[in-house]
């Protein structure tokens, strides 16, 4: 349905934004006010969100759109001019009628062939602006824009299958409200565009069930082996890729069970990154192994969340969902170099996420990255910040940089202390089979103190899984040997 340039082209973009009227500054009385940066050359650097606020002092409106820009440069294009309108939605064109002419003249003055609205159209109000626009222009949405980048960055055939059917689900209601008559009384007939993405659909569907979802299946396999869940959940570019790749020093992470392509390339650019947004850089959840005092872990990066999506978008989404469900502990990552009013919605919003999956605030370990970009003061304030709005059962919040490994020992320290620990005393008749339980005992657990005498007193904490999984072992050699 979009039209795209060839690879080695990218599109040329503008993006059209309705501002959120809370932010709005002036000129309150009307649906019109409007703010129209569109840079003379046709140029748009490439560093994120200065580019935007420096042809602008209406920094809180343009500051809106700072997301859909890195979104769309996630997705490769140029962002040639920013168009905004504040107040009301037009229902049938989206934009008022005023704002509609002036985007389509701001497309053929860039020469730009793509539209990206940052909201969700209906299907009509997407068809309406399309045929608004020059010939040959893709109109695309939030969404849209999102699973093409998705589609950009699947790695594995599941997921690439995944994205696929989101695409024709998200496309089929489009294609009808864009079809003619004539085409739509043949949508029953094969060979027919809706028919054919009908069957497409269903066939993609069929597929997919046929795969079971490899994720839960190897997760429970590793719990039953004793090992802890662990989560690093968050918004896009908060820094949980990075710092899963800089606690494998710190956790021993000692292999890799399964890693997308764009995880592997995290690693080499890590070494010099230079500090960019990268939106959606994780597009599929990647879990390693890993001892944290000597306890087996899991540790799984997650797909970012970003604002306004629907979590059953593409499957990914919900597969970090319910990464974040079954963990023992979830690191929350927070950008804490966003500006206060972003970081203190991304934190709200977050919390309600783990909050509707069940993650009980005690399992949260909240990470406030980037404390580098923040001067000591700023740093201060966010902490406060967090710990106001934190519930009293989480962790204590955590200033961290992982860039310059700032408090990831202390990090550590806390996500062992909050996954789950029991104590066990186990007594056993002192016989060959007591030292191979002895062993296992130092090998899965932390072991307090053992006392050798008629019988072995084995004092040990550890997962509730695996002390469950030595009690019974202890029983049976005590039966065996009563
Ligand atoms: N200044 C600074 N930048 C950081 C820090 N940690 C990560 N970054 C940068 O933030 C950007 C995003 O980091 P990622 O690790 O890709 O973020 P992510 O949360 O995995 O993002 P998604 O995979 O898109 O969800 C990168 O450019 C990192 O180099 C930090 O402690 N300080
Ligand atoms: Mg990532």
């Amino acid at each position: 349905m979009s039209r795209s340039r060839t690879h080695n082209t990218p599109n040329r973009t503008v993006i059209a934004s309705r501002l959120d009227a809370t932010a709005a500054t002036s000129n309150e009385t009307d649906n019109t006010e409007e703010t129209v940066q569109a840079d003379g050359t046709g140029q748009t650097s490439d560093t994120g969100r200065t580019d935007d606020t420096s042809q602008t002092d209406e920094t809180d409106q343009v500051g809106q759109t700072d997301e859909i820009a890195a979104l769309v440069r996630a997705a490769g294009d140029e962002v040639v001019a920013t168009i905004t309108q504040a107040g009301r939605e037009d229902s049938g064109s989206y934009f008022g009628h005023g704002k509609v002419d002036e985007l389509a003249d701001t497309v053929a003055a860039t020469d730009a062939n793509r539209v990206v609205v940052d909201d969700e159209l209906t299907p009509s109000q997407h068809h309406t602006l399309e045929s608004a626009m020059p010939a040959d222009t893709a109109v695309l949405d939030r969404h849209r824009l999102v699973l093409e980048i998705f589609e950009a960055g699947a790695g594995s055939r599941r997921a690439k299958l995944q994205v696929e059917l989101a695409q024709l689900r998200y496309d089929l209601p489009r294609l009808i409200e864009s079809a003619d008559e004539g085409l739509l009384n043949k949508q029953t007939e094969k060979g027919s565009p809706v028919y054919d993405v009908r069957d497409r659909i269903d066939r993609l569907e069929r597929k997919l069930e046929e795969r079971p979802e490899p994720a839960a299946q190897f997760r429970e396999r590793r719990r039953e082996e004793g090992f802890d869940l662990v989560t690093c959940a968050g918004y896009t570019n908060a820094g949980k890729s990075t710092l899963l790749h800089r606690l494998a020093d710190e956790m021993s992470i000692l292999d890799t069970d399964s890693s997308s392509k764009s995880d592997n390339a995290h690693s080499e650019k890590d070494a010099t990154a230079a500090v960019r947004d990268r939106l959606f850089e994780t597009l599929e959840t990647t879990t390693r192994r890993a001892t944290i005092d000597g306890r087996p872990v899991l540790v799984t990066d997650t797909v970012g969340f970003v604002d306004d999506l629907p979590h059953d978008l593409v499957e990914s989404f919900s597969a970090t969902l319910s990464e974040a469900g079954a963990a023992d502990v979830v690191v929350l990552v927070v950008d804490a170099s966003d500006a206060e009013s972003r970081f203190r919605a991304r934190l709200e919003t977050a919390l309600d996420v783990l909050d509707a999956q069940g993650v009980a605030d005690e399992r949260i370990v909240p990470a406030l990255n980037k404390v580098d970009c923040l001067s000591t003061d700023e740093s201060a304030r966010r902490l406060a910040m967090a710990e106001e709005q934190l519930p009293e059962s989480t962790a204590d919040p955590l200033p961290v940089s992982v860039l310059e490994e700032t408090n990831l020992g202390r990090l550590c320290e806390t996500i062992l202390e909050r996954l789950p620990t029991e104590t066990a005393d186990l007594r056993v008749p002192n016989c060959d089979d007591t030292m191979a339980l002895v062993s296992r005992a130092y090998d899965r657990t932390s072991v307090e103190t053992v006392d050798y005498d008629d019988t072995v007193t084995i004092r040990c904490r550890g997962p509730p899984r695996i002390l469950e999984q030595l009690r019974a072992r202890a029983e049976r050699i005590t039966a065996e040997h009563r």
